[in-house]
């Protein structure tokens, strides 16, 4: 039915909604006209009719339309992704300008996405350079760029802890050779180099030690190839330069080089200044073990016309253009065989420190009266030498000043001395008559009979012990010996050192007088005294 009121093109109704479907055409029907008279149809026009048509079940309608619906949107995807494919191309080929250009219709999203695999490619490039694999780690980023964008981020993350897991295997088997490096060397006693790499710790260094080079120069370790011209003209003597040789002193001190000629060749009394550890004391010892092995000499060989003994005749470097000097100390080497000794042949003191070795002596060598008083020192006996029953009466009151204070200036003397008189700081003993003469000696035999021929006075007992030290390393291949006698230290150890006749005595004044009271016979004999540094 069609009114007055209806549009009449108003668009149809889709047909598939109503659920029919039309296949012929809309007729209109004739009316008979007193119908339209009638009250409420005056806006009636015509009717029409339908008659060839199909139902149509709506929702077999509905899913069709649906699937249309996806088929379309698929279509869509499908043309999406190759716009995005054909732009990926370009930017491969045209580099970063084309990529700029593509992100221009992106969305922010993908747009850090992107940044984010800028940032992780241009790392991993830099981390490729240092390590000197920039080829073999760049290609791989590049085949992550034509791939999605999706996938190159898991693909650099696994990029980046397989670099992570390679650092750490280098570090540890840095770590590791490290390590065995320090293991080797603490066996073989090697000192450690010092470690490069700052992350690992490095190893502590070994304390470094304080040469004492006495104890080494008495140890007989020569520095054979040092260069010892520096003391020519200088008058050593050749036993005392192998020692200063063995020392590594190729070259003497100011003080030395000036006070050497005047002490040994003109002997002229010297009094030197120089500022500490200048070597002032190889200045005077030097001279002095000059002197005593030039006494030795004309002792040993006296020449009866002759009062005064002959001057300089110890060979020393003062003579350069002697072939005796060329081959010093060779002939006094020269190894003896057995029976070339016989007895008498070697006096007391010829034997040192370490000539004997384990063995050596056997049961029986030694009879009784060999050994006599005072040829054992302090630290000859160890711990288990004696037995019970071997020592009966080892008490001496002459230890008792063991334990002195050895900050305490004044020696044991002050109560034996309570008459002497003291005038400022020097002290006179009134009841000590000095007498310069030798005193009959006890005991005859050719090693006792040595007189004292260098005396060292020290204000200290420390700097004594020192100038001892020094005296020894240089005269170590000279045989002669020297003694200690200072406050502090047994008196009586000191006496009986001093029964050995050692021809350079060291000491401090105030022991050394106490000695010279009790009348010690080694220092009762001061005529032959030929040196006298204080
Ligand atoms: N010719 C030399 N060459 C190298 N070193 C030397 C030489 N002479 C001495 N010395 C070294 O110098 C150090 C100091 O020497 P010395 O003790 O004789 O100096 P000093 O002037 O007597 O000092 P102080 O005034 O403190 O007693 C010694 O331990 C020795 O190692």
């Amino acid at each position: 039915m069609k009114s007055r009121k209806m549009k009449p093109h108003a668009k149809r109704i889709n047909p598939a909604r109503r659920s029919i479907q039309t296949k012929g055409k809309w007729k209109s029907i004739e009316l008979d006209p007193s119908i339209f008279a009638e009250e409420g149809l005056e806006g009636l026009v015509c009717f029409e009719e339908l008659t060839n048509y199909r139902l149509v079940d709506s929702e077999k309608v509905a899913a069709r339309a649906a699937k249309e619906l996806q088929k379309k949107e698929k279509k869509a995807q499908k043309r999406k992704a190759q716009k995005r494919k054909a732009i990926d191309v370009v930017e491969t080929e045209g580099g970063e300008v084309s990529v700029e250009a593509k992100d221009a219709g992106e969305s922010p999203k993908k747009k850090i996405k992107k940044k984010k695999a800028k940032l992780i490619k241009d790392e991993s490039a830099e981390v490729a350079a240092e390590t000197g694999q920039e080829e073999k780690l760049s290609e791989p980023v590049k085949d992550s760029t034509v791939g999605s964008q999706d996938d190159s981020e898991p693909k650099q993350a696994k990029k980046k802890k397989k670099k992570q897991k390679k650092s750490k295997k280098i570090s540890l088997s840095e770590l590791n050779t490290e390590k065995q490096k320090v293991q080797e060397s603490i066996s073989e006693n090697k000192p450690v180099q010092a470690n490069k790499d700052p992350k690992t710790k490095p190893a502590k260094a070994p304390k470094p030690r304080i040469k004492n080079w006495t104890s080494s120069a008495l140890s007989g370790c020569e520095d054979t190839n040092s260069d010892m011209s520096a003391w020519k003209d200088l008058f050593v003597p050749v036993p005392v330069l192998r020692a200063l040789s063995s020392l590594g002193f190729s070259s003497p001190t100011p003080i030395q080089a000036l006070a050497l000629p005047s002490a040994i060749r003109d002997r002229m009394d010297i009094l030197g200044a120089a500022e500490t550890g200048s070597g002032k004391t190889l200045a005077f010892a030097i001279p002095m073990i000059h002197s005593i092995l030039e006494w030795r000499e004309n002792h040993d060989n006296p020449d009866p016309k002759v009062d005064n003994p002959k001057p300089n005749t110890v060979k020393s470097l003062y003579l350069p253009d002697e072939p005796e000097n060329a081959a010093p100390e060779a002939e006094e080497e020269k190894d003896l065989e057995e029976g070339d000794l016989e007895e008498g042949d070697l006096e007391e003191g010829d034997l040192e420190e370490g000539d004997l070795e384990e063995g050596d002596l056997e049961e029986g060598d030694l009879e009784e009266g060999d050994l006599e008083e005072g040829d054992l020192e302090e630290g000859d006996l160890e711990e288990g030498d004696l037995e019970e029953g071997d020592l009966e009466e080892c008490v001496d009151p002459g230890d008792s000043d063991v334990g002195e204070d050895m900050n305490d200036g004044t020696n044991g003397s002050d109560e034996d001395g309570a008459n002497d008189i003291k005038l400022g700081c020097v002290q006179v003993g009134e009841k000590t008559p000095f007498d310069p003469t030798p005193q009959e000696e006890t005991v005859n035999n050719e090693g006792q009979n040595r007189p004292l021929l260098g005396l060292v006075l020290t204000p200290t007992r420390e700097l004594a012990v020192q100038v001892k030290h020094h005296i020894d390393a240089v005269a170590k291949f000279t045989n002669i010996t020297s003694a200690i006698v200072v406050g502090g230290m047994s008196q009586h150890k000191q006496r009986r050192l001093l029964k050995r006749r050692p021809e350079i005595v060291v000491g401090t004044p105030g022991r050394l007088w106490d000695l010279i009271k009790e009348r010690d016979p080694h220092l009762q004999n001061l005529r032959q005294l030929r040196y006298m540094p204080v």
